[in-house]
């Protein structure tokens, strides 16, 4: 899922077997020996108002309401496995806890950094949320969190063997790092910490359940009649792929991670994170202006400041457009399990302004029908069928077959000029270098 939007759906949910509710799926395609899909119970994913269920080979799994939901209202919320912040967001000072990605500036500091104004000041600073008395670092590296129980997490789950432990340039991870920021320029949509994260935490889970986990991701790298192949297995990304396992091998040889350092095992991790991940977004000042939203105030007071906000955007557009946000990617247990659909029922918001995801019903959702995001941000969900469906194609390996694509279907295959871009995340070196040394 791309950015800090979603995932859409899939076959539409009225033209689905609402019968075809398989409890436990065993999916593994027999080839796929390193990633083979134990039989889940997917009852056990249950939950009042939802289920998992087993859709064909094509799809796999899909979620749906097993009760009536009103438009704004909370359908689901899942944590994740990882999380990580994007290699440029963070390059540029956007702060954010390492954990969790919560904003660690305050909304003042947030504005005063985004609009280049040192003196601009926020009135009502009882609506920022932010709580720097909270705040620790960690002891070694200049890893931030928003509160001791996410540096202790972060540490046990894969800090420990993470840490920079001090700011030697050879370091692997900090080699790794500078080679993703050369070929991954903004706007981000993935990060080789993810994956290196996941590795750590594989490598200290004695009780193997992020390795089982990781077995329910769907993970192959070619569609199911092997028609599609996903976009890193392209020629362009194989000179990356292959430099980015290397790093990867050199910072994370461990015993117990062997399976995912072979050339098929980097891919098939790589194209995991690919199809699975959802990209996570906190603002600091976003927040702030959602207490204002709330205040009660006199109307010509309440213009006044909404009129303030809205010129403070205005002025923020102009200094870093649309780079507002702590931007990061994180891979969920359960919310990765929903489907795309041009027509989305469901938003992906962040309510605890954190990386905790919920999807919100966009309209009202019957009970039966399947929970689906969009994949695709605000803008790409604007573009013609044929572009929408070509960067699914690429990404995620299907094609829409949603209500709006079938409407659509007799249009003429023509690209937006979007798709001219598509490749906008690849920069060349000599690119990277100039935009670092901007930035310095
Ligand atoms: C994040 S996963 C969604 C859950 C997935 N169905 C599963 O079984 O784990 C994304 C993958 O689901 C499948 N998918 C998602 N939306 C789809 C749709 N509208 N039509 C067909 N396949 C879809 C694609 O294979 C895609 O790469």
């Amino acid at each position: 899922m791309n950015g800090t939007s979603t995932k859409a759906p899939i076959a539409s949910s009225s033209s689905m077997d609402q019968d075809c509710a398989v409890k436990t799926a065993a999916v593994a395609s027999e080839n796929e020996s390193i990633f083979r899909m134990n039989s889940i119970d997917l009852a056990a994913f249950g939950n009042e108002g939802y289920e998992v269920r087993y859709l064909d080979e094509k799809v796999g799994k899909g979620v749906f309401a097993t009760k009536k939901f009103s438009k704004g209202d909370l359908v689901l919320v899942d944590s994740p496995i990882v999380t990580c912040q994007f290699a440029w967001n963070k390059q540029y000072k956007y702060r954010a806890c390492e954990y969790c990605l919560r904003a660690l500036e305050t909304a003042e500091q947030n504005v005063r950094r985004l609009t280049q104004n040192q003196t601009l000041e926020l009135p009502h600073p009882e609506c920022c949320e932010t709580k720097p008395e909270l705040h620790v670092k960690c002891d070694k590296c200049p890893a931030e969190y928003c509160s001791e129980d996410c540096r202790r997490k972060a540490f046990d789950e894969y800090h420990k063997i993470l840490c920079y432990c001090g700011e030697e340039p050879q370091e692997p991870v900090r080699i790794l790092d500078e080679y993703w920021r050369k070929i991954h320029y903004p706007p981000e949509t993935g990060n080789v910490w993810l994956l290196v994260k996941l590795l750590a935490r594989i490598h200290l889970d004695s009780s193997n359940t992020i390795a089982r986990r990781l077995s329910e991701f769907c993970n192959s790298t070619t569609s199911d009649d092997e028609e599609l192949a996903h976009k890193s297995l392209g020629e362009e990304f194989s000179v990356h792929i292959h430099n980015l396992r290397e790093l990867v091998v050199n910072a994370m040889n461990y015993p117990n991670v062997q399976q995912w350092l072979t050339p098929e095992g980097f891919l098939k991790l790589f194209v995991l994170i690919g199809r699975n991940a959802q990209g996570v977004g906190t603002s600091s000042f976003a927040t702030y202006v959602e207490q204002i939203e709330k205040l009660e105030l006199h109307p010509n007071e309440k213009k006044a400041l909404l009129d303030h906000i809205d010129n403070i955007y205005g002025v923020i557009d102009a200094v870093v457009g649309h780079f507002l946000d702590n931007e990061g990617v994180a891979l969920y247990p359960l919310q990765s399990w929903v489907n795309h659909s041009c027509v989305p029922n469901c938003e992906v918001k962040f309510p605890n302004k954190n990386h905790v995801v919920g999807l919100v019903a966009s309209r009202d959702i019957e009970a039966g029908e399947e929970i689906e995001i969009s994949y695709l941000d605000l803008a790409d969900m604007q573009r013609s069928r044929y572009s929408r469906n070509k960067y699914l194609k690429e990404h995620y390996l299907f094609e829409c077959k949603c209500p709006k694509c079938m409407e659509q279907i007799n249009d003429e295959e023509i690209s937006t000029d979007e798709d001219e871009d598509d490749d906008d995340e690849d920069m060349s070196d000599a690119e990277a270098e100039e935009d670092e040394e901007m930035n310095n």
